[in-house]
């Protein structure tokens, strides 16, 4: 696990740092800027002759003219663009002392009005504008600066993070620079990755620059990502064991018309690592069900004794997942209040289920169980009444709030899925790819989750380290059929390749 943080909780790293640790700015400069070169020359294997470095009048800036130097004395042509002071912006005293070493050695300086010409290229266009300083909208002649770099051909490099991307939460202020590639300093910045900073941002390389774990002193990051060593959390098999040891997972899922949705999170429980999975669904699936999942056992009854059937089931399981392809009909509704007043072991809610509760949020606060919720942001919007594309751009504020308010889970998936967990930590998903962008996938990682809870792992731990394990047989699908083809049931093999990697 790694953490994220956002442009204030850098400020303060590098406080700490400074303050407490006594490590001078320009040290912490210098490091940077040796890290950023380092990267950028592996990154294109020492392929580069020449390169733009635009300087914004700030450390941002003074790392762009310290780069500048470095690369200088790796025999490449370097070329700075003192944008910032051109603007007749205010600069800060680690910028003067690198322009002053930049004069010292010579380096050209150009102007805008040629790099606007476009008169010459460069290999390597680097964006060293505005950093985590950056705090409020990039207007006027500035905002046009960063329009010319985008027009620029060359590879294109941000230094630390893409000009214009808010560091908290990935907003564009104003106007961006569009980043092939981001090489960012001691720790990955929250803007890189959530949408839509992380389409401006690229790749993002973190690189080490002195700045350690100790700096935190008594603050407590709370953004993290989890990494391949996570993996290592999955509950383990020992060898004395049979399929009652690995949790006995209760799904209801499925309605007249929807079967598939019962079969994708049944399917993906038993990949996960569930020995007993019970499938609470109504007669017409059976056929279907029994055919494709004949390891699930199908629990189905008559509509005047289907509640105390619900309820018995209820007892027996030791974790469930509750709602896809269920409906919103009176059934469904009449599941969901039974569900939330009986269950008493970990409950996954997807889908209908949300759609059903978006109506009376308040069913959440009755609950006596650890509840994690799977919204897409449809059915975020729905939850909160917020418009989408606020949704969009407020993912992991969105899902924060909820999660407190309600006393949940909240597994807000996209492109990137943020999980909040109720004590405060906050996850961003960073496997996975766009083929998973397909009818069923939700079903799956429901299916996921839910085996995670029923094998013993605490709702909290389960949630975010399933959204992972999803995201990864994603990616392992990706290498054996592509992103156009991929389907739910891929996604699912995928899963057998997780334990693997
Ligand atoms: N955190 C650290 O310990 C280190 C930070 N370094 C660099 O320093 C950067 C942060 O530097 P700064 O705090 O000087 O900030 P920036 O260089 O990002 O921005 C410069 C200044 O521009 C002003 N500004 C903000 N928004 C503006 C806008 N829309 N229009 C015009 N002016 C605006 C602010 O006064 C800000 O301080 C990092 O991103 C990184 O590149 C490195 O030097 C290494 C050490
Ligand atoms: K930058």
């Amino acid at each position: 696990m790694r953490y994220l943080v956002s442009g204030k909780e850098m400020k303060l790293l590098d406080q700490n740092t400074s303050q407490v640790f006594h490590v001078p700015e320009l040290v912490l400069m210098e490091q940077a800027s040796m890290a950023f070169v380092q990267k950028l020359l592996l990154l294109k294997q020492n392929k580069l002759s020449t390169a733009l470095i635009a300087c914004g009048s700030g450390n941002n800036g003074g790392d762009g003219l310290a780069i500048a130097r470095l690369l200088r004395e790796q025999g490449i042509f370097v070329f700075v663009w003192l944008a910032g002071e051109e603007e007749g912006h205010r600069t800060s005293s680690s910028y003067d002392v690198q322009k002053q070493i930049c004069s010292a050695y010579s380096i050209p300086v150009v102007q805008k009005e040629k790099v606007s010409a476009g008169e010459a290229s460069y290999d390597v266009v680097i964006d060293a504008l505005f950093g985590t300083g950056l705090s409020r909208e990039i207007s006027g002649e500035l905002a046009n600066d960063i329009d010319v770099l985008n027009q620029l051909s060359g590879w294109k490099v941000a230094v630390d993070i893409a000009s214009g991307i808010c560091s908290d939460d990935g907003a564009v202020l104003g106007t961006a620079f569009r980043a092939d590639d981001t090489i960012t300093f001691s720790f990955g910045k929250k803007g890189q990755y959530l949408w839509p900073g992380n389409e401006y941002c690229g790749k993002v390389h973190v690189v080490s620059m002195g700045i350690t774990q100790e700096s935190w002193l008594d603050h407590k990051p709370h953004t993290a990502v989890l990494e391949p060593e996570d993996l290592k959390k999955l509950p383990s098999r020992m060898a004395h064991t049979n399929k009652g040891s690995y949790g006995k997972l209760l799904i209801i899922a499925g309605s007249v018309n929807m079967s598939g949705a019962a079969c994708f999170c049944a399917k993906a429980a038993y990949r996960m690592g569930s020995g007993l999975v019970r499938v609470f669904t109504c007669e017409q699936n059976r056929l279907i069900l029994q055919t494709k999942v004949p390891e699930a056992v199908l629990v189905t009854g008559q509509e005047n004794e289907e509640e105390t059937l619900l309820a018995e089931q209820l007892q027996w399981a030791d974790a469930v997942v509750f709602g896809p392809g269920i409906g919103t009909g009176q059934r469904a509704r009449r599941m969901t209040s039974t569900v939330l007043a009986q269950c008493r072991v970990p409950l996954v809610l997807d889908a209908d289920a949300l759609n059903i509760i978006a109506d009376q949020p308040e069913l959440l606060e009755q609950a006596k169980t650890d509840i994690i919720l799977t919204p897409h942001p449809g059915e975020m919007s729905r939850l909160t009444k917020k418009p989408v594309s606020e949704i969009l751009t407020t993912l992991e504020q969105s899902a924060e709030t909820f999660a407190k308010r309600f006393h949940v889970i909240c597994v807000l998936k996209d492109f990137h899925t943020v999980t909040a967990v109720s004590d405060g930590m906050t996850y961003v998903n960073l496997s996975g790819n766009n083929g998973m962008a397909t009818a069923g996938s939700g079903d799956v990682l429901a299916g996921v989750i839910g085996s995670l809870l029923a094998q013993g792992m605490k709702a909290e731990e389960a949630a975010p380290l399933g959204v992972y394990v999803h995201g990864l047989a994603g990616d392992a699908a990706k290498e054996k059929c592509g992103v156009r083809g991929m389907m739910a049931s891929d996604i699912i093999e995928g899963l057998k390749e997780v334990e693997k990697s």
